[in-house]
């Protein structure tokens, strides 16, 4: 078993905070396409996350890195291969585990309040889910701001009200899909900080996908690389990189320079910019989505 009982988020009552560990074993999927044929998107994965490990997934575009996150969080299946979590066959919108996308997807009538509460798993006594829904909100910086409506706060607000709702589920897997990808550059850094210490608060699992070559090096444990030939294979790990330093990290530091280099290299990117013969994404510059 790779369970690790960890703190508690303060506010998540009685509930023990759980990390679990998750393992993709020799993972494959293929979609159909026209004509009865399919089309191989992974291949291969073979990964074991360890529990409260924050792990970053880099690829290319259209590589697989949503469809590797949306297997292990029981939103799509492996037509080969298996994931299991804390040993355990995923299930179908596994409940120990909560995903947080790109765009915030909050209910617009209702208040920021509300639409972290809707996190919270079934069954939640009304005065616990009331505390925990506090604390989030206190915990993300938004308790002024109970009470609005998504169209009245901004869009790192949006986002921010999107983690907590992902948090009030006191989620064993937190799986997150470019979940900075559209907001400015200032509010990201800001999100990746609150990232880190939603994360000190209750380490639990994090897989984390994004384009951002420097927020995986900033966030994560480890980072994979996925990538592919350009053939019918499809895609499957290329790098793992074990990122040095504690965080908060330096930014400036030589070491991540380095890595940082490597990452790009592995994306087909040279130092200066350029792509070469892949789509390639990272925030230098910016990627205007
Ligand atoms: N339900 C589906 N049916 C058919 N094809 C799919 C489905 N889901 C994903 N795909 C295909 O699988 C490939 C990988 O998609 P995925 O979204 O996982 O890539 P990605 O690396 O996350 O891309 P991006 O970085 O652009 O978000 C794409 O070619 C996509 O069209």
């Amino acid at each position: 078993m790779t369970t690790s009982t960890v703190a508690p988020i303060a506010g998540l009552g009685e509930v023990p905070n759980h990390a679990y560990g998750v393992r993709f074993d020799d993972l494959g999927r293929a979609f159909p396409v026209a004509g009865g044929e399919s089309r191989q998107v992974l291949r291969d994965v073979e990964l074991e996350v360890e529990p409260g490990e924050i792990l970053a997934i880099l690829g290319p575009s259209g590589c697989g890195k949503s469809t590797l996150l949306r297997i292990a969080g029981g939103l799509d299946a492996p037509t080969s291969g298996s994931v299991t979590i804390d040993g355990a066959p995923v299930a179908r919108y596994d409940a120990r585990c909560a995903v947080g996308f790109q765009e915030p997807r909050l209910l617009p009538w209702r208040s920021v309040a509300a639409n972290i509460a809707l996190g919270l798993p079934r069954g939640t006594a009304k005065a616990d889910g009331r505390e925990v829904v506090g604390r989030l909100i206190e915990l993300v910086g938004l308790a002024d701001f109970a009470d609005h409506r998504p169209r009245e706060i901004s869009g790192g607000m949006a986002q921010r009200t999107s983690l907590a709702r992902a948090l009030a589920r006191n989620p064993g897997v937190l799986l997150l899909d470019e979940p900075f990808g559209a907001l400015d550059a200032l509010t990201r850094l800001k999100m990746q900080d609150l990232l880190l210490d939603v994360h000190a608060a209750a380490p639990t699992t994090v897989l984390l996908v994004t384009h951002d070559v420097d927020e995986a090096l900033q966030l994560a444990d480890r980072i994979i690389l996925l990538g592919n030939d350009g053939g019918p294979q499809g895609a499957d790990i290329r790098q793992t990189v074990v990122v040095p330093g504690h965080r908060p990290r330096d930014r400036g530091s030589a070491e991540l320079a380095e890595l940082r280099g490597r990452l790009l290299d592995g994306l087909g990117i040279d130092r200066h910019g350029a792509t070469r013969g892949v789509e390639a994404t990272t925030t230098i510059p910016h990627y205007p989505y």
